[in-house]
């Protein structure tokens, strides 16, 4: 990729450098909860990137808070707190949940005393029945698969400062949004919102996610990279499927292993890379900071939007 004229680019060794020399060294615990969720994630990587990373936003939500002081001093208002939203954008199979979790536990780490929630905007797809209906299946995770107006509420309640709001959620292993279940949102200080779709325009809304987003992060990578991502999440979740009839994937599981790869190749060259190209890669250059990753997940590159 070439670097858009309105981003300062860094190589790896270059941004390690901005980490906070007084910084707090992880404990046995936090380590033990990145390893938790994902213990393929390089430790490495934490260091020299994601470390940087939070002193930055510690910054931007430092200021973010005192903007929002001195607009309620301006306007006679009590001073009230708005939640800051990080939004995570990028391919599917990318790594954004996996980022999304890793910041989770790393603001919770940095930011003492200060309430972190997570979700994803995959929880705001229609549902399967509602996408047959529709005749969108084969659309899944195009614009139009999202329920964009429900999404857009939910992010201006939880600006509102309402004090529980539901969040719809979504199963990789049922393959659809989970009927009857919900995240609650509870008065966040930072809300992190990571999904496909965080930086998209969508043509029907006057109002889009990224007027709700004070920090936002594309996740980026080679489109051959992500397939290799892609097909790895798929044979895991295969594994997982084995054993669970009502899972999605059993009937690829307890199938013939080649035809099952073939068919998910099938489904990144029709649906989600058709979608990186078309809907999501367009996007790349509103974020504010792209995190580029080469082979195995190990991040090369980082931009920074300049203005
Ligand atoms: N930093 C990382 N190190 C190792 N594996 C990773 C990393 N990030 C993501 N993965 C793996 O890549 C696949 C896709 O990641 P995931 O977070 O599910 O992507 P997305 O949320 O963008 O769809 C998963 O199998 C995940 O375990
Ligand atoms: C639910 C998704 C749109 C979002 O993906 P995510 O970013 O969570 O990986 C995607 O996983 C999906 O189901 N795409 C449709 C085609 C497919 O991969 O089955």
């Amino acid at each position: 990729m070439s670097d858009p004229i309105n981003y300062n680019a860094f190589t790896r060794d270059q941004w390690k450098q901005f980490a906070n020399a007084t910084a707090l060294p992880l404990t046995p615990e936090s380590l033990r909860q990145i390893k938790a969720f994902n213990d393929r994630i390089s430790l490495q990587d934490v260091q020299d990137v994601y470390i940087p990373l939070v002193h930055l936003l510690r910054l931007e939500f430092d200021r973010y808070r005192q903007l929002q002081k001195d607009k309620a001093a301006f306007l006679h208002q009590a001073p009230h707190r708005v939640p800051f939203i990080i939004g995570i954008a990028g391919s599917v199979a990318v790594g954004k949940s996996t980022a999304a979790r890793l910041l989770e536990v790393l603001l919770n780490h940095y930011f003492v005393g200060q309430r972190i929630q997570l979700i994803t905007t995959d929880g705001f797809l229609y549902s399967n029945e509602e996408l047959k209906k529709r005749n969108l299946m084969a659309r899944k995770g195009f614009p139009e698969s999202y329920d964009m107006s429900s999404l857009i509420h939910f992010l201006n309640e939880v600006k509102s400062g309402k004090p529980l709001i539901k969040a719809p959620l979504y199963s990789h292993k049922i393959y659809d949004v989970i009927p009857d279940q919900f995240e609650y949102i509870v008065h966040p200080d930072i809300l992190i919102v990571e999904g496909i779709n965080t930086l998209q325009l969508p043509t029907n809304e006057q109002i889009y996610v990224s007027d709700f987003t004070d920090f936002s992060i594309y996740v980026d990578a080679e489109a051959s990279l992500i397939e290799t991502w892609f097909l790895e999440r798929f044979e895991l979740l295969l594994q997982t499927a084995f054993q669970d009839p009502t899972n999605y994937y059993y009937p690829y599981a307890i199938g013939d292993h080649d035809q099952a790869m073939r068919k998910s190749k099938q489904v990144w060259h029709d649906i989600d890379l058709k979608n990186l190209e078309e809907y999501i890669l367009p996007t790349r250059n509103r974020a504010d900071m792209i995190i580029h990753k080469t082979y195995h997940h190990r991040i090369d590159r980082l931009l920074l939007r300049k203005y």
